[in-house]
Order: C-alpha cells, then structure tokens, then sequence
C-alpha cells in the first residue's frame, strides 16, 4: 500500500505521515522545501517525540521523498500508483498541488481502484476546496473524475509546534491526537487507518474541532501576544488571558450545543480537555506560530467571524470573540506576511472597506457594525503611536 503526501512539515511528519506509516503504507512525501526533501530522500527514518502525559517515542521508516516543484514527472507517475494521496499544505496551497493530484489520477492504469483522496488542514472541507481545483485542471478526454479518485473531507488535531533547529527530520508533538474522516464517499471501502475515526457524519465534528481547539487556541495566541508573552503555556499561565480564553470558548460552546445538538456537558468536557492540552509546557510552541497568517483566520466561515457571526445572527452579541478578534487585530508580527498584510490594510482604508476586506462580512450584516469599530478603534491606535 502506497500513499502519497504532500506537506512533509510539522503535520505532514509528526501526524499524518505517522499515523499512514503506522497502518502499514508506504509514505512518499512531496513538499517543495529542497533542503528536508534532500533530508527524507538521505535518511531511512525518523523519530517523532510525544510530549506531555505519558509521552512515547515512535519512529517513522518505509518512505521516499519526491520534490514536487521539480520531480513532476516522478511525482506523476508516484500518485498514478498510490492507494492514497493526502496533503497537509496549507488550505491556501491546495490550489497549487492539484494540478499535478490531477495528471496523476488521469495516468493511472485501468483497473486500478479509485485514488483515495484526503486533504488534512485546519479549513472547513478542505477537501471539497482541493477537488474544486481538480476538476478546474481535469482533463476530460481521461474520462470520469468520479470513477478515477474518491474525495473524503477530514478533521485534524494535533499541536505539533515548529520544531527547535538542529532537531533534524524528528519531530516534537503532543500526546493527543484525532483524525476524523467522513467515511461515507468511501461507500464501503474506506482505507484501513487505525489511528483515524470515520464518521458518517463529518460536518459537526469539523465545525466543533474549527470553533473550540482553533479557536480557543488562536485567542490565546492573540491575547498573549497583546500581553507581550512568548509561548503559548506561559500565555494560559496568566490569569487574565486564561479567563479571555475560556471566555471565547464559552461562547462558541453555546453555539455548538444549539446548531449541533452536542450536549452541554460533553462539549464542556472536550473545553476543559482541550484547554488542558494548551498548558502544556512541554510543548515549546509560540504565540507567533499559533497566530500565524491572521488574515486567513479573520476571514468570513474561519474560527473567529465564523461564530461570532452565526451568533450574531441568533441575537446574541459575542463580547468574548470580539475581545479576540480586537486582539486579532492588533497581531503585529513583522515576520509574518499577512500580518504585515493587515497592517497595509488597517493603514490604508477606510474602516467600512477595511472590515469588508478582511472579515468578507457584508455591511448588512448583524456582526458587522461592532467589527467595523474595532477596527476603527485599531486604526485610530495606529495614528497615535509614536513613529
Ligand atoms: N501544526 C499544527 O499544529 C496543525 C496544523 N494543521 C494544518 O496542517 C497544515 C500544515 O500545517 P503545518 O504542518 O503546521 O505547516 P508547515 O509549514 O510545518 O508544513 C507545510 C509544508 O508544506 C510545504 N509546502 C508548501 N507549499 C507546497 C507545495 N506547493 N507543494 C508541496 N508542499 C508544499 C512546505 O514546504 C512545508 O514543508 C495547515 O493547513 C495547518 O492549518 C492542522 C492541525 C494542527
Ligand atoms: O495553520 P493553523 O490554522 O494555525 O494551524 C495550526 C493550528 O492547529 C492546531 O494544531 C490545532 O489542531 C493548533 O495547534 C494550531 O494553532
């Protein structure tokens, strides 16, 4: 059993490749980075280190390396071959992968059962998103997409933070860790993957993973931030941002128990987990990583106005996720594109304009009069700072 998977970074080898590995598949790993596809290509295995309770060590072996940028014949000929293509890019990558996902799926040998497809990042049906940019690039005198490749949305959850220099291919992650896969495109030949869970129903489950663990997460990382702290335990270490926090994930508690029917107290439950799975300090993960690309987290159905709006919508102002999205906005890292990006943003429109670009909120909408002041008041910040 072969399976292709694109993103060899902190998911693509401390999850996804490791959970494949482990259900007895070949990994090839495709990724773009020259450097870590010469280090795969050169190396027999890896090792990835399971931190906080009860941590373990398991190592990862059986796979080869493929540089998508520059391999494309290889890379073709590797997916046309493959049980399994999964990636781990980046929701905002997939558009980039998929014409090759496509000329692989088009070269495959009659006969061969469908190409399980499976896109593994933080979006809600990440995977539709990647076969829309299939079928754009599908050739149609290869016949019918939907006999060659079958299409399953999934949920991923694992912290793996980046990963200290000097520590090679191994990676460092958390002990937990859930991959939740709609098991009803498979109509019966799922894939065997023991560490995953299909489900028949996906789309609470995602928006659940989206709303809590992402949300909950990136607030931490924007109030810690705001607070001027580093790492993410030492964020929920400190009692204001801990109660900022819980605060956001009260809210969205609310939401997931009225549109999805989770009871009361098994979503608390999974707060209270996931809450627990923050504090972790041996996980040396930052503020700036979690925080990452803001722009893609402040977008319409992302972790902040995703909720806030649905709750806006029953009537219900969310002070809490306003409180995150106002920190949000003040995430101001030079290092990182998009927030430089927002910034360019906050500077150069007006806030109405401002708010509809980066929120995709329509002026009409509920939620949109108390964004808007946010980031007039953000605006109004930036005009009074010291040069
Ligand atoms: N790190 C985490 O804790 C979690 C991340 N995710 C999701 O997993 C996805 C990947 O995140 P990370 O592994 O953290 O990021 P990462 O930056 O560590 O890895 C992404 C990899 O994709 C590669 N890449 C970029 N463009 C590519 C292309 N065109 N073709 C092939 N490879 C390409 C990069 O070189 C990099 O190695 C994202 O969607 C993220 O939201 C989901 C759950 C947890
Ligand atoms: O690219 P994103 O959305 O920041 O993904 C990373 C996030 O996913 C998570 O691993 C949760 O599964 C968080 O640790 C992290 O904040």
């Amino acid at each position: 059993m072969k399976a292709v998977h694109f993103g060899a970074g902190n998911i693509g080898r401390g999850f996804v490749g490791l959970l494949l590995h482990e259900a007895g598949y070949e990994v090839v790993f495709a990724d773009v980075a020259d450097t870590l596809i010469a280090q795969l290509a050169a190396a027999d295995s890896y090792s990835v280190h399971e931190v906080g309770e009860n941590p373990a060590v398991r190592t990862v072996d059986n796979f080869r390396a493929v540089n998508s940028g520059t391999q494309e014949a290889q890379l073709i000929e590797e997916i046309a071959t493959a049980d399994i293509v999964t990636t781990a890019v980046g929701p905002h990558i997939l558009k980039f992968v998929a014409p090759a996902i496509a000329k692989g799926i088009a070269s495959r040998a009659a006969g061969l059962p469908p190409l399980q497809v499976m896109a593994c990042e933080n979006a809600i049906n990440a995977t539709d998103i990647l076969r829309e940019s299939i079928v754009s690039s599908w050739d149609e005198a290869a016949g019918s997409l939907a006999d060659a490749a079958v299409f399953a949305n999934t949920a991923v959850d694992r912290i793996v933070p980046n990963q200290e220099p000097g520590q090679g291919l191994d990676v460092t992650v958390e002990t937990f860790y859930e991959w939740v896969i709609d098991r009803t495109p498979f109509g019966g030949a799922a894939p065997v993957i023991p560490g995953a869970t299909f489900v028949d129903e996906l789309g609470p489950y995602i928006e659940r993973k989206l709303f809590t663990v992402n949300t909950g997460h990136a607030s931490a990382a924007y109030f810690g931030f705001e607070a001027g702290l580093e790492k993410i335990s030492d964020a929920m270490a400190d009692e204001d941002v801990a109660a900022d926090v819980r605060a956001v994930l009260d809210e969205t508690k609310q939401l997931l128990v009225s549109k999805h029917g989770f009871s009361y107290d098994e979503q608390e439950a999974y707060v209270q987990k996931i809450l627990a799975r923050f504090t972790n300090p041996h996980l040396p993960d930052t503020v700036h990583r979690v925080g990452r690309a803001p722009l893609r987290k402040l977008s319409r159905h992302e972790r902040f106005i995703g909720p806030a709006a649905e709750l806006a919508e029953r009537g219900i102002v969310p002070e809490a996720l306003l409180g995150a999205i106002a920190a949000a906005l003040r995430f101001n890292d030079p290092a990182d594109a998009e927030a430089v990006e927002l910034g360019q943003i906050l500077a150069d429109s007006e806030p109405a304009a401002a708010t509809e670009r980066i929120t995709g909120l329509a002026q009409d909408h509920p939620l949109f009069a108390a964004v808007c002041g946010l980031v007039e008041e953000r605006k109004a910040e930036d005009v009074a700072a010291p040069a």
